[in-house]
């Protein structure tokens, strides 16, 4: 017998590199002449992520049903942080150090596909590199391996990414420059920004914090991933038609490759059990599950996302005035470039006096959360979200109407379309930046009464879009239908 064998590549972070996974396994499992490698990057700075390849990677080699395998790449020499000026730069320079063991690694995998005596051989078809590993394109080039994007942000912000070069001419001529800054229009009446994967104009303010600093390294790396998206032979996004329509055919121009929405492709299971404090994990649920149907406000900035000291209290005060039943995720700020947020240990000097005592009969204060079985719950009815597209395509699966808090990356972006475009979501902000920025209590307050009380149409159509993304990825879904091509074609590119 002979398996085809597709390689991955990821960005070692939560959101990028569970979405990767995910899709190996919906691959193999669809398509039994499929087997997956995936090529671990690990930064040692990151212990969440790498709890989560050591449990995963175990859990994948044990399970009979999936053909996906974790390959550990020896660690590249430490890169300075001062170095950078930003985390996506630091980020994307240590992935593409990572090339020669990439390719020394894809290299020993195509070696096994002649002259193996086994009785299944293994043939490498295709390399998939995500939204900051096109780097690796260059590795699949070299060793005649047709590359594929598999890009777990929505399809709005890979739209965004291809169009960023034209869009660095106008932002080069109509903005002033700063070293630290953001920059802002000459004109002021320059308010709006047209990207043809948006079907209403954007404030500059919702754009990623990384395209509004042209000097930084950053953007740099934005330019250079939008322009090598284009060499790929296909665009997988973990998103669905019915979601984002506009954005998807906006992508199906002939000049770009062929796009496959396959999404949502979620981890329905596996986040909840890998998280070493499985104690402070179980007494969530048992607080839930004491909680009457839908009536705990649900807060939670990411995998990435802490909030200055002065926010956690205005964010306690409006929790407090409004009564609700919450669950909150709270995460202390990263000690640098490449760390991610650890758990606070003294969150009763941070927090207003008095807040735990007046509160513990309607909320629970915690760390690191299971996301998906939280929402899962029946007693969520809100979710004031960073808007991390996982977290919104989670949210959408269950059902729960969310409320916009984005912190970074693409998330005022992924905001805005939510609010503006779909109406899927109550605003609280959308071009919230952390560390220029303070949502008052009062505005947490409005925010959450719509949330959790007022919006009957925004509620009315998350549950219309529940039954979409799981009608999507069922049987003749448009997602499966469209994970069918992508298999059509992958067998094309290799001949078979
Ligand atoms: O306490 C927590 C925090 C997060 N999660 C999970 O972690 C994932 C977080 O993913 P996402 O919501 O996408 O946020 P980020 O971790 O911030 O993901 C990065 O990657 C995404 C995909 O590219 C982008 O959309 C985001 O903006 C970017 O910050 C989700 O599955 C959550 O369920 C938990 O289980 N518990």
């Amino acid at each position: 017998m002979r398996k085809l064998n597709l390689v991955f590549t990821s960005t070692p972070g939560i959101g990028n590199l569970v979405p990767v996974v995910e899709f190996a396994r919906l691959l193999t499992n669809r398509d039994r002449r499929f087997s997956a490698t995936v090529l671990i990057i690990t930064i040692p700075e990151r212990p969440i992520v790498n709890s989560y390849i050591q449990t995963r990677g175990t859990a994948l080699s044990v399970h009979d049903n999936d053909d996906v395998n974790f390959l550990h790449l020896p660690t590249v020499d430490p890169l300075s942080a001062d170095e950078y000026q930003s985390s996506l730069g630091y980020l994307c320079t240590l992935i593409e150090k990572h090339k020669p063991h990439v390719k020394h690694a894809i290299t020993n995998l195509m070696a096994t596909e002649s002259g193996s005596d086994n009785a299944v051989s293994v043939r490498v078809a295709g390399l998939f590199v995500d939204m900051f590993c096109t780097s690796m394109i260059d590795v699949a080039n070299e060793l005649g391996i047709p590359s594929y994007l598999y890009f777990a942000s929505p399809a709005s912000f890979l739209g965004f990414l291809l169009y960023f070069p034209t869009l660095d001419a106008q932002l080069a001529t109509e903005f002033v420059d700063s070293d630290t800054e953001l920059i802002v229009p000459k004109d002021s009446s320059i308010t709006e920004l047209k990207i043809p994967s948006f079907a209403n104009p954007l404030p500059p303010l919702v754009l990623p914090t990384t395209a509004l600093k042209r000097k930084q390294d950053g953007y740099m790396w934005y330019l250079y991933h939008g322009r090598r998206y284009l060499e790929t032979k296909g665009m997988i996004v973990n998103t669905f038609q019915e979601l984002e329509p506009y954005a998807i055919d906006s992508l199906r121009v002939t000049e770009m490759p062929p796009v496959y929405p396959i999404g949502p492709v979620l981890d329905l299971h596996g986040l909840a059990q890998w998280h070493p404090d499985r104690a402070s994990q179980e007494k969530i649920m048992r607080w839930l599950d004491d909680q009457p149907p839908s009536s705990v406000v649900f807060l939670c900035f990411g995998s990435m996302g802490s909030l200055s000291e002065a926010q956690l209290r205005e964010i306690a005060v409006g929790l407090e005035r409004t009564g609700f039943r919450f669950l909150w995720s709270i995460r202390e700020p990263s000690k640098g470039t490449i760390y991610l947020p650890g758990e606070y240990t003294n969150l009763e000097e941070i927090l207003p006096e008095g807040f735990f005592h007046r509160t513990a009969k309607i909320g629970l204060v915690c760390g690191w959360v299971p996301q998906v079985t939280i929402l899962a719950h029946q007693a969520v009815g809100g979710f004031v979200s960073h808007c991390g597209w996982n977290s919104i395509l989670e949210s959408l699966w269950f059902g729960v109407p969310m409320a916009t808090w984005p912190v970074y990356a693409e998330q005022q972006m992924n905001a805005f379309q939510l609010v503006k475009e779909f109406g899927l979501a109550v605003e609280i902000r959308l071009d919230y930046r952390e560390g220029c920025d303070l949502v008052l209590a009062e505005e947490l307050e409005k925010g959450l009464q719509q949330l959790m009380d007022g919006d009957d149409q925004v509620r009315r159509k998350v549950k219309q879009m529940k039954e979409k993304s799981r009608t999507a990825m069922m049987e003749d879904g448009s997602s499966y239908k469209s994970l069918g091509s992508l298999i059509e074609e992958l067998m094309a590119n290799i001949g078979c």
